[in-house]
């Protein structure tokens, strides 16, 4: 039996002034699989990203989240309704202390957001230890960290990361990637990631789709996502 998608994407269309960018994508996300959105640059992933969490509008098609259509609902009942968002360059305020941003989400969604405090400190170590330091003085691989790590107090059923290794040092993506594999393993939340490091988003993710020019043009199982396919649409 087909258990129901945590989310779809059916023919969504997102125009920029006069420009059509999202020419109908399709795309369906099963419970508790963490998928990957690849293409090259400009192909339109973040703005896909955007239309699930309402931050553009879409000029046709329809996202169902939990078999709800998420029409006419906007970013905040959203994200309250456990879609969590981390939108590329991470988006921390650099003014606040690691505390202090974690605090953000925790005045949003109350004491469930406060409880989950030490679950994020066991996935992200040095958000402990750096509590009191400005967000604005860690690293960029920390600071994605926190980024994370705010999203997850809010509890997501659907975690969404843009770019989630852009610009890190490799010993904090693969933390980035133990944390995913993780939550894989420990909760049934489920992961859509966009993502141009290949060898990340093979190693966490268990379907892939490919987009070019505004819509889906290839989608999988990631073990066939295969060379071929790599050449043709990822490679620069
Ligand atoms: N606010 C905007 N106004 C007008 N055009 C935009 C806007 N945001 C993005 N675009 C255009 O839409 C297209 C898709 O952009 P998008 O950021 O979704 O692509 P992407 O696949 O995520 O690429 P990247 O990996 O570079 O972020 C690009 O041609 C971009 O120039």
């Amino acid at each position: 039996m087909m258990t129901e998608p945590q989310l779809t994407l059916e023919g969504v269309q997102v125009s920029y002034d006069e420009s059509l960018i999202l020419r109908g994508v399709d795309i369906s996300a099963p419970k508790n699989s963490v998928v990957s959105l690849l293409g090259r640059n400009g192909v339109g992933k973040t703005t896909a990203l955007k239309s699930i969490m309402g931050i553009v509008p879409l000029t046709a098609g329809e996202i169902t989240f939990e078999g709800n259509s998420l029409t006419g609902k906007n970013t905040e009942k959203r994200s309250r309704s456990g879609i969590g968002y981390v939108p590329q360059g991470r988006d921390i305020f650099p003014n606040l202390s690691v505390w202090e941003n974690l605090k953000v989400s925790i005045s949003v969604h109350g004491q469930a957001a406060r409880d989950r405090l030490d679950e994020v400190y066991e996935l992200f170590p040095v958000l402990a230890e750096m509590k009191e330091r400005k967000g604005g003085v860690l690293s960029g691989g920390q600071q994605q960290q926190l980024a994370i790590g705010r999203a997850l107090l809010t509890n997501p059923s659907l975690l969404i990361l843009d770019e989630p290794t852009e610009g890190i040092q490799p010993s904090i993506i693969d933390q980035i990637e133990d944390a995913i594999l993780h939550l894989k393993k420990t909760s049934e939340m489920t992961i859509l990631l966009v993502e141009q490091y290949l060898d990340f988003a093979k190693s966490v993710s268990d379907h892939f789709y490919i987009m070019e020019r505004g819509s889906v043009v290839e989608r999988g199982e990631i073990a066939l996502l295969s060379d071929e396919l790599v050449a043709q649409y990822l490679s620069v």
